[in-house]
């Protein structure tokens, strides 16, 4: 079991002078065999930095560490941290079978080896739910719920310590989404597998985190347990997520997938100054012009506990909104970064 942590990542596309940094001093910690849902609305940069813990995007500050090491010092071939994405085209070769394309992915003292890797590629079907038969079948003679099963197991061929899932239910019709949740969820609980599970759905984070980290333009705001973040958001923007998402009572497959906010998202390319959700905020300075400290400082996260934190001079306010005490004195980091706990 190995733990996941981001450590004041920073991702900048582009030149000094025309690029954006799409995610801005991140510490999060996946604790080892947990789930970690993310969530934000589009361009918060989830993909991003999903990608940044894989390589496939530019770590300009900060670290990502397994165990503690820094994966950029991982030993060459080991590839311990597999990324699942929203479409499975992108991972499979249409022109490969899809036994092909799981046992590509295997260990390569697996692959070498013909019956070895005959018996893994029919043990991986079998683990997503698939039929060890339907190996010699293309990705387009396939569903695309039964696509993103083959992506999982060729993910899961690389023996990962890490799954990192990229709205990888999104495209899929509402009527597979569950069971792909479910086969997610056991895969997880079985293997014993770290997972960062991005989605812009609360429903389905939801359904499979252990805790939530709310990302806002390229910051995460909240942090916390997710029933209790969930049930007792403190961010504003949190609450705005928890407000627009389907109630709990409501069935998760009756779920709109839609995105979690309505409201103008933020632009990376032009961060406001001071907290970067003042222009939006129901209990900033759009409301009360005294609370102008939002427009200028950057709020730290502050702790309603140590599990469960905020990043909002007046995160208390959001419940109790006459509250004329900004929570920003109190400065500490998210669980995880640097040291802090979860458990
Ligand atoms: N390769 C790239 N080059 C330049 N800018 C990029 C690149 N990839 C992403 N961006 C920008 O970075 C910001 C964050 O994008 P990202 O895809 O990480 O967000 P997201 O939260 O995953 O959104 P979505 O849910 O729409 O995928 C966006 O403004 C996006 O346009």
């Amino acid at each position: 079991m190995t733990e996941l942590a981001f450590e004041d990542v920073q991702v900048r596309y582009g030149t000094h002078r025309s690029g954006l940094t799409a995610v801005d001093g991140v510490d999060l910690r996946v604790p080892s065999g947990s789930v970690v849902g993310l969530v934000g609305e589009s361009g918060s940069g989830k993909s991003t930095l999903a990608r940044a813990a894989v390589g496939l995007a530019p770590v300009t500050g900060g670290r990502v560490l397994l165990d503690g090491t820094d994966v950029r010092r991982l030993p060459r071939g080991r590839r311990p941290i597999q990324l699942v994405f929203q479409d499975p085209y992108s991972s499979l070769d249409p022109r490969m079978t899809v036994g092909e394309s799981i046992a590509e992915a295997l260990p390569r003292e697996v692959f070498r080896r013909r019956p070895a890797r005959r018996g893994e590629v029919a043990r991986l079907l079998e683990l997503v739910g698939l039929d060890a038969g339907r190996s010699g079948v293309l990705p387009g003679e396939l569903s695309g719920g039964q696509r993103q099963r083959i992506a999982l197991a060729r993910a899961l061929a690389a023996r990962p310590e890490v799954v990192i899932a990229d709205e990888i239910t999104s495209a899929l019709d509402v009527s597979v989404q569950g069971s792909v949740l479910n086969l997610v969820r056991e895969l997880q609980r079985e293997l014993g597998l770290t997972m960062l599970f991005i989605s812009h759905n609360l429903a389905v984070v939801r359904y499979v985190s252990d805790y939530v980290a709310v990302l806002y333009l390229g910051r995460i705001v909240e942090m916390g347990p997710a029933e209790r973040l969930l049930a007792d958001p403190q961010h504003p923007y949190t609450r705005e997520l928890v407000d627009a998402a389907p109630s709990a009572h409501r069935s998760l497959l009756a779920a709109p997938d839609s995105p979690v906010a309505d409201a103008e998202p933020g632009d990376p390319h032009r961060p406001p100054a001071g907290c970067r959700f003042h222009p939006r905020c129901p209990v900033g300075p759009l409301v009360d012009p005294g609370r102008s400290i939002c427009t200028t400082v950057d709020p730290a996260t502050v702790a309603p506990s140590r599990e469960h934190r905020a990043a909002c001079h007046f995160a208390a306010a959001v419940e109790h909104t006459d509250s004329p005490v900004p929570n920003s004195v109190v400065r500490t980091g998210f669980p995880g970064a640097r040291g802090d706990t979860l458990e």
